[in-house]
């Protein structure tokens, strides 16, 4: 098998049940719980009761009517009992109905929120929380994990009180009827928890195994299809699929195994349950020889035993399910504990319309602790000026980005923006004053025109269309199908890269951040195009303050302020011309290698 694939971001999280995270999941079912008291009242009352009331009924009719030990068998009784039953019945459906579309529905909403929730932390976390793990494995939490839940609160939580109401029931009804007789039969109970309760803890363990495996496919499959241009190109479609393979089989045996342990639970339950009949047939037959016990009662005993495993089947199930839930939960949960590393402090204030003087003192930041990405950054940016970033890659430019958006803090010195700390303003207020134009563009689901609008949804059309114009994006659009309503396919894979390009800065415009930060596409583009970006650019950054990871000589030289970054260090600050002017210079080096690269 290839070797080349790594999803290790699910480790198996091994821990004995957890009453503190069973309480945590029902907080979910807590603003429904006047729904779920009717659904077990009514399941109780006209549920439970007729149906523990009908094995009576049934030794009544035998010892009363067909066979009574005093006087003449009684038709009329008879019949009175049977209709009593018939109505019992009746009424036992209708709960029976109501329960399964009450509990449904409160199982649904739950889910719903759960569900809501989730995605709206996930939607808070930092950019580190990201860098950790693959899409595909996020993916299977707030899909997988959370429908995994589904059947715990759909029939779980109600069914698991009115069993427990039924054996409560039955345990008094029996000791009631024939003392002796139904403790006789409970002997087997104590016996059935030992041999169930050994087995919870493997079942727990392959379950959890399979959502692994589960994750890890999910991932794969995630990274397969968005890598799929590659893995042609390359030729690796074989290889691929073979991992794939390997991946899926590992997938299946767990899963098999699992629900092969799983299943050990229903005959366990059934061989303690053969037991207990046995006890009652015997010792019940000796109890109506010696002590005068009516055959009536042996009947309802043998019902009611029958009634008494039935929600101990089902709490076992129950219980097992439960066991699979808890490892959903359980991944669940580390979900939502996970603070937002970057995270907005209490008293956070607005920062209030930016006139853009960006301030970088004494910045020290790495990725990972021992990998300084920053050293001892200082940078002082009036307002409206355009800042060119270059350097080799992983010099740090992105990184002076992150920081300024503060999509990481800093771990020494700091990021002020018309000296407020990025990190007392609130995050919502900082960034809606930036706007980012990313080299891989981003293009939504949706037509064109909404994800121009994407930064500003309230804008008219006109305005989307002046934007458009503006950054001269309107040409192309119009010559498109629908022109601005053209649903754009996933990703916009059907632009070309220099029209997605004008779409992001249409986007940019719309916006109308006082900050612009721009990280520009390195793909050579056709001279046309290449002046129509340039056009484009030089409205969009008129009169903002801009930083620019610039890839174009045009650009670059077009800064009024370029960067020279290495190894996270800044070497070297100036214009054009003054960085040109120092021989030995890292800018005026990587200038040169760039015209003899283009001269090539
Ligand atoms: N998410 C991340 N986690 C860990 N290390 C990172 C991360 N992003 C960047 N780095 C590291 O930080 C350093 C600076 O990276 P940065 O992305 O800022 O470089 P860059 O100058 O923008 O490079 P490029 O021109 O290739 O985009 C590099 O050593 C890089 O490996």
């Amino acid at each position: 098998m290839s070797r080349q694939f790594k999803y290790q971001d699910d480790v198996l999280i091994e821990k004995d049940f957890n009453w503190k995270q069973m309480a945590r999941l029902l907080t979910y079912v807590k603003p429904y719980r006047s729904d779920v008291s009717k659904v077990v009242f009514v399941m109780t009352v006209f549920g439970m009761l007729t149906k523990l009331a009908i094995p009576f009924l049934i030794s009544l009719a035998i010892d009363r009517a067909i066979d009574p030990k005093e006087g003449a068998p009684s038709s009329g009784m008879l019949i009175g009992i049977t209709a009593v039953m018939l109505v019992l019945y009746g009424l036992r459906w209708w709960a029976q109905h109501y329960t399964i579309l009450q509990t449904n529905a409160i199982g649904q909403k739950v889910i719903f929120d759960l569900r809501t929730a989730l995605f709206k932390h996930i939607q808070r976390l930092s950019f580190r929380f990201f860098d950790k793990r693959s899409a595909g494995s996020v993916l299977v939490r707030v899909t997988n994990d959370v429908n995994s839940l589904q059947d715990l609160f759909t029939n779980g939580v109600v069914n698991s009180v009115i069993d427990i109401a039924q054996l409560l029931g039955i345990i008094v009804i029996l000791l009631l009827l024939q003392f002796k007789l139904g403790l006789a039969v409970m002997i087997t109970v104590p016996l059935m928890f030992i041999v169930s309760s050994s087995l919870r803890k493997r079942i727990r363990y392959a379950w959890q195994t399979v959502r692994i495996k589960q994750s890890r496919i999910n991932s794969h499959l995630n990274e397969s299809i968005q890598g799929i241009r590659v893995t042609q190109a390359f030729a690796q479609e074989k290889e691929n699929t073979n991992y794939f393979h390997g991946m899926n089989r590992s997938n299946l045996r767990s899963w098999n195994f699992a629900s092969a342990l799983n299943q050990t639970f229903g005959p366990v339950i059934e061989i303690t349950s053969a037991a207990g009949t046995l006890i009652l047939l015997l010792y019940g037959s000796h109890l109506i020889r010696s002590e005068g016990m009516t055959v009536g009662v042996l009947v309802a005993f043998i019902t009611y035993v029958g009634y008494f495993w039935e929600p101990i089947t089902r709490l076992g199930q129950l219980y097992s399910q439960l066991l699979i839930s808890m490892s959903s939960a359980e991944r669940i949960f580390e979900y939502l504990d996970e603070k937002p590393t970057v995270a907005e402090k209490a008293d956070a204030k607005e920062l209030p319309e930016a006139a853009g003087h960006i301030r970088f003192e004494k910045v020290e930041f790495g990725y990972e602790a021992d990998r300084p990405a920053l050293k001892g950054i200082n940078l002082d940016i009036k307002p409206g000026m355009s800042v060119a970033l270059v350097g080799h890659t992983g010099s740090g430019k992105s990184t002076i980005v992150n920081l300024l958006c503060r999509f990481y803090d800093t771990v020494q010195g700091r990021v002020t923006i018309d000296g407020v700390d990025v990190r007392d303003a609130t995050l919502n207020s900082l960034r809606s004053q930036i706007g980012i134009v990313l080299q891989d563009t981003f293009i939504f689901s949706g037509t064109i025109r909404d994800n121009i609008r994407y930064g500003r949804p309230d804008a008219s059309n006109l305005e989307v269309e002046a934007a458009a114009r503006a950054v001269r994006a309107h040409d192309f659009i119009v010559q498109l199908p629908d022109g601005y309503d053209t649903e754009v396919q996933e990703r916009g894979s059907a632009l070309s890269m220099g029209q997605r390009q004008l779409l992001s800065f249409a986007r940019a415009l719309l916006a109308d951040p006082r900050i612009l930060i721009l990280d520009e596409a390195t793909a050579s583009i056709d001279t046309e195009t290449e002046l129509r970006i340039q056009e484009a650019l030089n409205t969009l950054l008129a009169g903002r303050t801009s930083f620019i990871v610039a890839h174009r000589l045009s650009t670059i030289r077009n800064a009024d302020l370029i960067i020279v970054l290495d190894h996270g260090v800044i070497v070297e600050q100036g214009s054009h011309e003054e960085l040109m002017q120092k021989p030995d210079g890292h800018y005026r080096g990587l200038i040169e290698a760039q015209y003899r690269f283009l001269s090539a």
